[in-house]
């Protein structure tokens, strides 16, 4: 009978966080849901925060209740989405809550930037997505502001890092995060001095990098104490990218590793924001995805990342947060009923459209955008939200046609993994509008990925392959073949008008 081995995943969300308990027993994996917990931005003044305390207090819940169900666990992991960070000073001092990557303060930081290094220098050492929020602009801002935090500041942690620290003690950076800082090399795998030195950033502050995987180190005593373990519990960092674990756990047997076929498959981590991309065993920094700004992340065992950020259903939380403000409180089951029976192929956004990235009322955005477009608005709710579905797959079947390019390759499945793969509308109108397979599942990829790759780091699975396989076998998939293809080639070539102009 082989050995049954805990891990506990920490997966915080922009959304949502939670505590997964997975059980491994050497061929399959058991998930179980310990703790769930909201998340979202806290304002204080003009700027959007995140509430570090009260996330690292249900952080300690979640591993409390597992104690408190006699799970022994093997080993902890921590996995946040992409880009924030916090500031420790001397004396192990936390300079200040972290910031939301959807404040306003990065206005304008991207030109400010380039006013000092060449964007396409930047892209030349980063092989990164221009995004106004990724980490470079965040602390060019704190620079601009003349903020006293960089003064004081020792090591900059990423959030999973910055957590990592407060169960530990040890201070190091998990290279798939800091992957979105645009301040690494991927091809050096080092920061990059050139970048920091030409915005006078302090190049002192970003900490020594380690390997998806790797041992982070034990929980501090005191978090043994409060939380009721018995004895302390080796923390591992695993895929710290959210975005990254998910990846990882993509069903596919396909392998990349040492592959030089060009791959056959693509994924979309689907939730707040939708990134599409393909595994590839090396950076792609061309012309070509400079040109339509992808980006290259860093993935386990040595992989990349070739994906793009594409807005998302934040488009579908931002808007029925809004219509809840005014009093309209929809559930998501009851907008995507409503979608599902309004006229199809009405108005079409970029979902990628600026105007789209922050908090506010996305409906009259929605509305602007149309308008600005020559389109009539949408007359409802439901038809509202079939926009936004219908060009989100819009948007999916760009990107893979411009990834096919890039990479000389035919994609012939869509693995849709993550909260999103459970909206099955979304899911058909991506196989519809991109003309191949969607396999949806698993919905909890990211816990997945992360516990799965703490396994791998305590020598339980032996390669990526084998861990997919694991996934494989342990949780179902739904696949949703492409209908309509006509009718969504013309929608399409009004699409592509759209995101042209
Ligand atoms: C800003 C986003 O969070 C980031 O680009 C994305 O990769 C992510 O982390 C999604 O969870």
């Amino acid at each position: 009978m082989a050995k049954t081995t805990d891990y506990l995943a920490l997966d915080l969300g922009a959304e949502s966080g939670r505590g997964m308990l997975g059980r491994f027993d050497g061929d399959r994996l058991g998930l179980e849901e310990i703790h769930r917990f909201p998340n979202g931005p806290v304002r204080m003044l003009d700027t959007l925060y995140w509430d570090l305390p009260r996330l690292f207090d249900e952080m300690k819940t979640a591993i409390r209740m597992t104690a408190a169900a006699k799970a022994s666990i093997d080993a902890i992991g921590v996995d946040t989405w992409g880009v924030d960070f916090g500031l420790i000073g001397r004396g192990d001092t936390l300079l200040g809550n972290p910031v939301h990557y959807r404040d306003p303060r990065t206005d304008g930081m991207l030109d400010a930037a380039f006013a000092r290094i060449p964007r396409e220098r930047i892209y030349e050492i980063t092989g990164l997505q221009f995004l106004p929020f990724n980490t470079v602009y965040q602390l060019l801002a704190l620079k601009t502001a003349g903020s006293p935090l960089l003064d004081v500041a020792e090591t900059l942690l990423m959030m999973p890092d910055v957590l990592g620290w407060l169960l530990t003690g040890e201070r190091a950076a998990e290279r798939t995060d800091s992957s979105t800082t645009q301040l690494l090399d991927p091809r050096t795998g080092e920061w990059s001095d050139e970048i920091c030195s030409a915005l006078e950033l302090p190049r002192s502050i970003l900490p020594r990098l380690i390997e998806p995987g790797s041992e982070l180190g034990t929980l501090r005593a005191s978090v043994v104490e409060e939380v009721g373990l018995a004895k302390t519990v080796t923390v591992i960092a695993p895929p710290t990218h959210d975005t990254a674990s998910a990846v990882v756990a993509v069903p596919t047997a396909s392998a990349t590793v040492g592959a030089d076929s060009p791959p056959d498959w693509c994924y979309l981590s689907s939730g707040t924001w939708s990134l599409l991309g393909v595994e590839v065993p090396r950076p792609v920094v061309n012309e070509e995805t400079y040109r339509y700004n992808f980006t290259n992340e860093g993935g386990v065992l040595g992989t990349t990342r070739l994906l793009k950020n594409i807005m998302g259903l934040w488009l579908v939380q931002e808007s029925r947060r809004t219509w809840a403000r005014a009093g309209n409180d929809l559930s998501y089951p009851q907008l995507m009923a409503m979608a599902m029976s309004s006229a199809p192929f009405g108005p079409l956004i970029d979902p990628d459209d600026p105007s789209f990235l922050s908090h506010g009322d996305m409906p009259a955005r929605i509305v602007a955008f149309c308008k600005k477009t020559g389109q009539p608005a949408p007359e409802s709710e439901g038809a509202l939200i079939r926009t936004c579905l219908e060009s989100l797959a819009l948007k999916y079947r760009w990107t893979i046609e411009r990834l096919e390019s890039i990479c000389r390759t035919k994609i012939k499945t869509i693995h849709i993994v993550g909260g999103g793969s459970q909206n099955t509308l979304l899911c058909q109108f991506a196989a519809d509008a991109c003309g191949r397979p969607v396999h949806a599942g698993p919905v909890e990829a990211t816990a997945i990925g992360n516990i799965l790759m703490q396994a791998l780091g305590r020598k339980r699975i032996g390669s990526l392959q084998q861990l997919r396989a694991i996934v494989a076998r342990s949780f179902p998939v739904t696949v949703f073949e492409p209908q309509n293809p006509r009718a969504w080639d013309d929608a399409n070539g009004r699409f592509q008008e759209l995101v042209k102009s």
